[in-house]
């Protein structure tokens, strides 16, 4: 490939890590993916990937040669760049938990010998001042061995999104380096340049782009790039909570969010993208992220209305399906309510923060009887959930008998090819399908013989 190869340890092989390690093998790195879940790398190890990816498996076993995966940290010792991508979950009131980024920077420390240049990156999304107190961790622990420090840190948020994380990590927009060490960014640099120049042969699994331009580099401060994940994640929301706004009047006034959306898209100073109305965001990122800005905003007595506005606008969305059907079915106790999909996006298996739990909730609280479906979550949610009573099915035909109303939780593809007449005659009652992401044509649904309830339409 002609490119420098470079010895790269990436410590938790989660959604991000494990992308980040997989691609970077694939571009021609040396690759070493450190988990201490014991399992993820037993199951890495026989070749099949923990999480549900599309392309993921087909790129490890292309990539395979180049990758190693180990429960150790001690490869850091060996590496040019020690990646940190374990996870920042919320805390109860909001803030980042950052004690597996510190335990795993602790544990880096540990291995860095100072006989090498060795760059340290923040890959996972953390508060501004974590790559400074990384770089205390590392230095402090040198320093009680009486060891010499030879090493960097880096913030280099991800950008990728689940479902789709291989095309976001091997064709992005931007890729963002903070550090104050031009050695640091030098080292990332080269490590990325198979991506910024494009020069790798696109694998099958994820064809590159028919129009895709060069990624920018974007090389700044390390404070300045950890609030870019911040606020890009905040604006993204931002966008998606606006439009559900928005929609809400459109149900009021009579006009039709979809339209509205493609109307205001095609102005390039807002774009097409982001402007999906319905129930609202969910995942891993945009709850915690959003939660984790307001809390840093508060330690400087700062207010955010914006972002703290965005956060309300979603969760009154998501509760937008019970209002919808109670408007519908009148008395929602006693009824049997079918959701078609859990996670929180399609192609994933992840149910973080999925709207489908909180609306489970609410129903099971109302005294309704629930059924579910999901193609590829329904595994994960059995085993997180177990305390759920709900009746969960092998599709959507047998979550369909005698369901006084179904609600579309997430935009899988197959749920857009629903067999509507089939549900409608295995439905009972008003027979209501509520399309909570907007995928199914109103005169299709109501042909079938389904009372169709959009959002914003
Ligand atoms: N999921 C996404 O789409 C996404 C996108 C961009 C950024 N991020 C950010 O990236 C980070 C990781 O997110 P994720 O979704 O990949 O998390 P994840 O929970 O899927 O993976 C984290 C992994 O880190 C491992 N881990 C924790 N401590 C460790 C240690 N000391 N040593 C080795 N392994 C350790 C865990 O076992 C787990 O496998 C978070 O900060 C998240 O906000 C996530
Ligand atoms: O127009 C839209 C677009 C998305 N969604 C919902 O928003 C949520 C998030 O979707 P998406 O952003 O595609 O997935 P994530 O994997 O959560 O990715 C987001 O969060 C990641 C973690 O920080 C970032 O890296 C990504 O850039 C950012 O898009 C999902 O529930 C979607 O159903 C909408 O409701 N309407």
């Amino acid at each position: 490939m002609g490119q420098q190869q470079l010895n790269v340890c990436v410590v938790g092989a989660g959604y991000v890590g494990l992308t980040t390690g997989v691609c970077l093998a694939y571009l021609g790195h040396q690759v070493t993916c450190i988990d201490k879940d014991r399992e993820k790398i037993d199951m890495l190890l026989a070749g099949r990937a923990p999480i549900y990816e599309p392309g993921l498996e087909d790129l490890l076993r292309l990539a395979n040669a180049r990758l190693k995966f180990t429960t150790s940290p001690e490869a850091c010792r060996h590496a040019d760049v020690i990646i940190l991508a374990v996870g920042t979950p919320p805390t109860p009131n909001g803030n980042a938990d950052l004690s597996f980024m510190e335990a795993a920077a602790a544990e880096v420390a540990a291995q860095l010998t100072g006989e090498r240049f060795q760059v340290i990156v923040n890959k996972s999304t953390v508060p501004v001042g974590t790559a400074q107190r990384v770089n205390l961790i590392i230095t402090t622990a040198i320093a009680s061995r009486g060891g010499s420090a030879n090493f960097a840190v880096a913030s280099n948020p991800e950008f990728l999104r689940e479902g789709v994380a291989i095309h976001d990590t091997l064709y992005p927009d931007r890729i963002v380096i903070g550090s104050a060490s031009n050695e640091a960014i030098n080292m990332l640099r080269v490590m990325y340049a198979p991506i910024l120049e494009q020069t790798f042969a696109a694998p099958k699994v994820c064809p590159r782009p028919e129009r895709f331009d060069l990624p920018a580099l974007v090389t700044t401060d390390v404070t300045s790039a950890e609030m870019i994940k911040y606020a890009a994640n905040a604006f993204l929301a931002m966008k998606i909570s606006f439009i559900n706004e928005i929609g809400g009047l459109c149900e009021k006034v009579g006009a039709d969010v979809t339209e509205v959306a493609r109307g205001i898209g095609l102005d390039k100073r807002i774009g097409p993208r982001f402007l999906q109305a319905g129930l609202g965001w969910g995942g891993s990122c945009f709850g915690k992220d959003t939660a984790a800005l307001i809390r840093t905003a508060q330690e400087y007595g700062y207010d955010m209305p914006i972002v703290s506005a965005t956060v309300s606008v979603n969760r009154r969305q998501r509760l937008r399906a019970i209002d919808k059907l109670q408007e519908t079915l009148k008395v929602v106790r006693g009824r049997t309510i079918g959701l078609l999909g859990l996670a929180f996006k399609p192609d994933t298996d992840d149910l973080r923060d999925a709207p489908a739990l909180d609306i489970i909730r609410v129903l099971l609280e109302m005294g309704a009887r629930v059924k579910v479906y999901d193609p590829v979550a329904l595994e994960n949610f059995k085993i997180q959930y177990p305390n759920l009573a709900v009746e969960p099915c092998k599709n959507a035909s047998e979550l369909s008998q005698d369901c006084d109303a179904v609600i579309i939780v997430t935009e899988w593809e197959e749920f857009r090819h629903l067999p509507l007449a089939e549900l409608a005659e295995k439905m009972t009652g008003a027979k209501v399908l509520i399309d909570g992401r907007n995928i199914i044509d109103r005169q299709d649904a109501e042909k079938a013989g389904l009372r169709y309830v959009g959002f914003g339409r």
